[in-house]
C-alpha cells in the first residue's frame, strides 16, 4: 500500500479486512462515538424487541470508513438475527436482488452497501419489498409476460450510503430511520486507537496515540491502518527515541509515530497527496475559488465521486474549504497552511503539484 492508499478511506486490501474483521466492536455499547446514532439505534432495537417484530429499515449514510458496515453486523448481533451481505454494484438487475430477497430467513437483516449503486429497476423492486414484505416477479416475455406475486420473509433493511443525497425519495422515505454518521473527534479516535492497540499487544504512549488520532481524518479505519504501520515501525526499528533504546520489541512511542507517519507522507492534518492535489488547484489554479465540483474533479485527474463523497467532505471539516453556491472556495485557513498568500488565479504561476 503507497502513501496515498494509506488515508483513502474507501481502499481496504484482504489483510486489511481480516484485520478489519477482529477490531470490529460487536455491540452497540463497544461502538466509540457517534453518540446520537447509537442512542437512536438502541431504542429503534429495543422497541422491536419489546413488540416482538423486525426492526425498522435502517438508512446509514456517511463517508467511508466511519462505522457504517460495522453498525450493520451490530443491529443482526445485537438482535441475535442473521445478517447477509451485498452492495448495490453486484445487484446489476431485478433478478439479482430476487433471488436474494427470495432466500431470507425471517428477521433476517439485509446489508446492502453502497445502495445508491444498485440498478434502478431493482431499486422499484425493493419498494414493494420494504413496506409489504412482497415482490412482483415477472414471468415470461413481451404480451405474454405475467406478474406472480411472491411473499417474502420479513426482513430488516440496512442500507449504506456515501451519497444519500443520490437515493430516490420513495427509496429514501421507505426506511424508518436515517443515521447520519459523523467524523470521529480526537478524543473518540484515541478510544479507537487504544482499544486498538491493546487487541494488537502493542503498548503504546498517549502522545503517540493523541498524534495518530490527529492525523487519520476523523476516520477509524484510517486510526486502524495507521496504528498498523506504527507497529511495523516499532517492530522493525524500536521505539523512536534516538538511542534505540526502546529496543526491538519497543512502546509506540511519539517519535516511532512521527517518523511512521513522515514516511507514509501522512502531513499533520491528515492530508494525502489526493487533499494537498485538490487544494493546490484551488488555491493556485482558481486563485481560492469558487471552482466547481467537475472542474476540480477534471483538473485533479479524479472522479467527481471520490472528490465529493470522500475528499470533500473531511476538508470542509477542517476548514480548508467551503461550500458556497457558486462552488468551493479555500478559507484564509488554506492560504495559511499551505504557506501561501492570497492572490488572483494565475496559470502561468502555478505551482506544480508536487511542489506542495
Ligand atoms: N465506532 C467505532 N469504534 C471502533 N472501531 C470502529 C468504529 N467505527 C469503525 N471502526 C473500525 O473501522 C473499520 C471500518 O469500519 P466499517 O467497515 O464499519 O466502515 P464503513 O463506514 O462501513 O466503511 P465503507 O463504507 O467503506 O464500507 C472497522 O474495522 C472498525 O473496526
Amino acid at each position: 500500500m503507497s502513501g496515498d492508499d494509506l488515508t483513502d478511506p474507501e481502499l481496504a486490501s484482504e489483510a486489511e479486512l481480516a484485520f478489519e474483521g477482529a477490531l470490529r466492536p460487536k455491540s452497540l455499547e463497544e461502538f466509540v462515538g457517534q453518540t446520537r446514532v447509537r442512542g437512536q439505534l438502541q431504542l429503534l432495537l429495543t422497541a422491536a424487541v419489546m413488540q416482538q417484530r423486525t426492526p425498522d429499515h435502517i438508512l446509514l449514510a456517511g463517508p467511508p470508513g466511519l462505522g457504517k458496515t460495522t453498525l450493520a453486523m451490530i443491529v443482526a448481533h445485537e438482535g441475535g438475527r442473521p445478517l447477509r451481505m451485498s452492495s448495490g454494484p453486484a445487484i446489476q438487475h431485478a433478478g439479482d436482488l430476487a433471488a436474494i430477497l427470495s432466500s431470507l430467513v425471517p428477521g433476517e437483516v439485509l446489508f446492502i452497501d453502497e445502495i445508491h449503486r444498485m440498478a434502478r429497476s431493482a431499486e422499484e423492486m425493493l419498494y414493494l419489498a420494504m413496506e409489504d414484505f412482497r415482490i412482483d416477479i415477472m414471468v415470461g416475455k413481451g404480451a405474454g409476460a405475467t406478474s406472480v406475486p411472491l411473499d417474502l420473509s420479513p426482513f430488516t433493511l440496512v442500507g449504506a450510503t456515501t451519497r444519500a443525497g443520490l437515493l430516490p425519495n420513495p427509496l429514501r422515505d421507505r426506511f424508518g430511520f436515517t443515521a447520519h454518521l459523523e467524523f470521529y473527534d480526537e478524543a473518540e479516535l484515541e478510544q479507537v486507537l487504544a482499544r486498538a492497540a491493546a487487541m494488537l499487544g502493542l503498548p503504546i504512549d498517549g502522545e503517540a496515540v493523541a498524534e495518530i488520532a490527529g492525523r487519520c481524518r476523523g476516520t477509524p479505519r484510517i486510526a486502524n491502518r495507521l496504528l498498523r504501520r506504527v507497529r511495523d515501525y516499532v517492530l522493525v526499528h524500536g521505539s523512536g527515541r534516538a538511542d534505540g533504546s526502546g529496543g526491538r520489541t519497543g512502546r509506540a512511542d511519539l517519535e516511532a509515530v512521527r517518523a511512521a507517519l513522515d514516511l507514509y507522507d501522512v502531513d499533520e492534518l491528515g492530508l494525502d497527496r489526493l487533499d494537498r492535489a485538490v487544494m493546490q488547484t484551488v488555491l493556485t489554479r482558481f486563485g481560492g475559488g469558487p471552482v466547481g465540483l467537475n472542474t476540480l474533479a477534471v483538473s485533479v485527474g479524479e472522479e467527481s465521486e471520490t472528490i465529493e463523497a470522500v475528499v470533500e467532505p473531511f476538508l470542509v471539516r477542517i476548514g480548508l474549504i467551503v461550500r458556497t453556491p457558486r462552488g468551493r472556495m479555500a478559507t484564509p485557513e488554506a492560504w495559511r497552511h499551505f504557506g501561501l498568500s492570497e492572490r488572483a488565479p494565475d496559470a502561468a504561476t502555478a505551482l506544480p503539484i508536487d511542489d506542495l
